[in-house]
């Protein structure tokens, strides 16, 4: 979809911003683009629509060379979000909104009717937000109305230059979250820019980790973070990358533990023979139709006076559904002190996760990323095998 070949920016001044640089974005891709200031980052970007020229080398969008389009006609199928917005100040949030359609000459109507839409979409009721005017909107909202402008003439590609950047963490983590749901709905083309490592990782397809005006290297987040290319990208990425790696670490079914598994129904006598046979100290509870009910204790049913293992049971709120990330898992582990957590898939129970599995998932995927193999592939002594 935006393809660079051999791009090279020097400025009148000499200094080389961007440096022979080559590679490619696939359709519906967000690429982040991440690296310390004066990198070349936001040359890069503001050369795919024509605010920059480069000094040698092509762009291609969609296999058309941009140097051929008019700049004009060229960002009208480019949205572009940068950090200080730029909304005018005269405008409401409905008709800023609506400057691109309007630009393009849609219809009044038509044009407001869509920016109202958009606007629902980056989650601001356009009855509440609509009429007001930027300044009457937090740090949070005007970059919301940002990224509404951007998409309202439905461009294919859009260009994002640390659009959260001016926010506090909390807010910006918000505005991540809801960036991330409204790509998967939209499926736009993104280049995106941040210093920000954590921001990288969690928004990018793949991210391009810069050195000075070239690409070190441009790999999906788990790589980067397990397997730098170069000594450059470790330190950039830092010593804690085993923490930011657990966000881009899914869990896996083959991750759990299987526990004993009851069900609230079973007679009590004979459940507290099975575990004691298992040598298990506790069983998973599930409900009559299958799904996860809760846990229970085999010490717990051997004082109970009831009869049904449901009666004892306790409920079970540590639970995630398959596919989230290790540090969801963490999370939720320390939010409910849980020493494990069900794992659920749809409605079916999948397994546990322990705070050694999930160690263990951990290590399994950096070293796959490491020696280039699948994760269930990875063999490796651990002390708790000892
Ligand atoms: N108009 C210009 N004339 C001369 N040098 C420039 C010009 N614009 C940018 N540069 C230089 O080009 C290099 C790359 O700048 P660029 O803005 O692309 O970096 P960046 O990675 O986006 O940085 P930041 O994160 O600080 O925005 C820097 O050394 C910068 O000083």
């Amino acid at each position: 979809m935006i393809r660079f070949e051999h791009v090279t920016k020097r400025y009148p001044d000499g200094t080389t911003a961007v440096d022979d640089l080559s590679f490619e974005v696939a359709e519906g891709e967000l690429v982040t683009l991440v690296g310390p200031s004066g990198c070349g980052k936001t040359t890069t970007m503001k050369m795919v629509n024509r605010l920059i020229e480069p000094t040698s080398g092509r762009i291609l969008l969609d296999g058309e060379d941009i140097a051929t389009v008019d700049p004009v006609r060229l960002r009208r199928r480019i949205g572009y979000v940068i950090q200080q917005v730029g909304l005018f100040p005269h405008k409401t949030v409905l008709d800023n909104t609506a400057t691109v359609p309007a630009l393009l000459g849609w219809k009044r109507a038509k044009a407001r009717a869509r920016a109202a839409e958009l606007l629902d979409l980056v989650g601001l009721d356009p009855g509440t937000f609509g009429d007001r005017y930027p300044e009457q909107l937090s740090g949070g909202q005007r970059q919301r109305v940002g990224v509404a402008r951007a998409l309202a003439a439905d461009p294919p590609v859009l260009l994002m230059d640390e659009p959260f950047g001016a926010v506090d963490p909390v807010v910006r983590e918000r505005l991540q979250s809801e960036f991330l749901r409204l790509q998967a709905a939209v499926r736009k083309t993104v280049l995106f820019v941040t210093h920000d490592i954590e921001e990288a990782v969690r928004l990018g397809d793949r991210i391009a980790v810069y050195g000075e005006g070239r690409i070190e290297q441009f790999d999906p987040p788990a790589t980067v973070l397990g397997a730098p290319a170069t000594p450059y990208v470790a330190d950039f990425v830092g010593a804690d990358r085993g923490l930011k790696r657990l966000s881009v670490t899914e869990i896996q079914s083959g991750d759990l533990e299987q526990p004993p598994v009851v069900r609230i129904e079973d007679p009590v006598a004979a459940t507290v023979e099975r575990l004691d046979a298992e040598g298990a100290r506790w069983a998973v509870v599930l409900d009559r139709d299958g799904t996860l009910h809760g846990w229970v204790s085999a010490d717990a049913l051997r004082g109970a006076t009831v009869k049904t293992v449901g009666e004892q049971a306790r409920r079970m709120e540590a639970w995630l559904p398959v596919g989230s990330n290790l540090k969801q898992a963490f999370s939720v582990m320390l939010q409910h002190d849980a020493g494990w957590i069900a794992v659920v898939d749809g409605e079916r129970f999948l397994g546990v996760l322990t705070p050694a599995r999930l160690h263990e998932a951990l290590r399994r995927s950096i070293d796959a990323d490491t020696e280039g193999v699948s994760r269930a592939e990875v063999e490796f002594d651990s002390i708790s095998a000892i």
